[in-house]
């Protein structure tokens, strides 16, 4: 099965609508690939937040329109990072959305952990609610989960118990803390003897430089493939069948003690 992650760059110098236009034409060279991952909010810029409600939408709105095209174009099934969406109540999500080779909105995902503490998405976004499974026919059942959510081993576990078997992770990842991106990235794979697909941004947005070094690491932990900084499509050939024989060969998932009781103290 073969991956692109396409780590565009996020510059505030490129209006959203030419880089939504650079982003379908990216997706349709990906033609041969069977699915194609794009960042976390890559029209706007994860930091961007003052443009958050002017360039909200809705999960069929723009960016889903040109994506489901290119997709189309491409047969392939296309992670199309995600979006700022606009609810019908007006509440703002951190959305991605997934489109099959048909130009169909197949899945979408509301970000659960909201990044920002007191400012930012923290309290200008809702959380998403639902753990969200893709099975993409023939190869793999792929696990949702954004950016900041990869520092929560349990929205992973709770993925995988679900079926999941690679973890797609669209990102706006700042460059300060590429360490824990690469470390976090890596952990997920392996507590859960699954693919990890991460896919960041480049460039340089409301002033916070991205990491890109967008990563590919197989069910064994080893990375199969790794951005740079810069702008750039990293294409990587999966094997399905590594993560059968992963869990088979060293079965740490059915070690798990689950049901444990309580501790006899519970801690202050
Ligand atoms: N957009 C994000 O979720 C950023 C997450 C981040 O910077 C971090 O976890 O560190």
């Amino acid at each position: 099965m073969r991956a692109s992650l396409l780590q565009i760059a996020v510059d505030p110098d490129e209006t959203v609508d030419s880089r939504r236009r650079r982003a379908a034409s990216l997706v349709r060279e990906q033609a041969g690939s069977e699915l194609v991952v794009l960042p976390e909010l890559w029209p706007v810029g994860a930091f961007a937040y003052q443009q958050f409600e002017q360039e909200a939408e809705t999960p069929t709105g723009p960016t889903f329109e040109a994506m489901a095209e290119a997709a189309k174009d491409a047969g392939v099934w296309l992670h199309a990072g995600s979006v700022v969406e606009k609810a019908d109540d007006g509440v703002l999500y951190n959305t991605a959305l997934v489109i099959s080779p048909t130009g169909e909105l197949a899945a979408v995902y509301r970000k659960i952990h909201r990044f920002g503490f007191d400012k930012g998405e923290a309290v200008m976004m809702g959380a998403g609610e639902d753990l969200v499974t893709v099975p993409l026919p023939g190869t793999l059942t792929i696990g949702l989960a954004t950016c900041y959510d990869l520092r929560f081993p349990e929205l992973f576990r709770g993925l995988v118990d679900a079926g999941a078997q690679a973890l797609v992770i669209p990102a706006g990842w700042p460059a300060r803390r590429r360490e824990h991106w690469t470390l976090l990235a890596r952990a997920r794979a392996v507590e859960n003897q699954a693919y990890v697909l991460a896919c960041g941004t480049a460039g340089t947005h409301a002033g916070v430089e991205q990491a890109g070094h967008s990563i590919v690491v197989d069910p064994w932990g080893e990375v199969l493939a790794e951005a740079g900084p810069g702008e750039e499509v990293l294409t990587v050939d999966l094997d399905p069948a590594k993560v059968t024989t992963t869990r088979d060969v060293f079965p740490a998932l059915k070690d798990r003690r689950l049901g444990l009781p309580a501790p006899a103290t519970p801690r202050p």
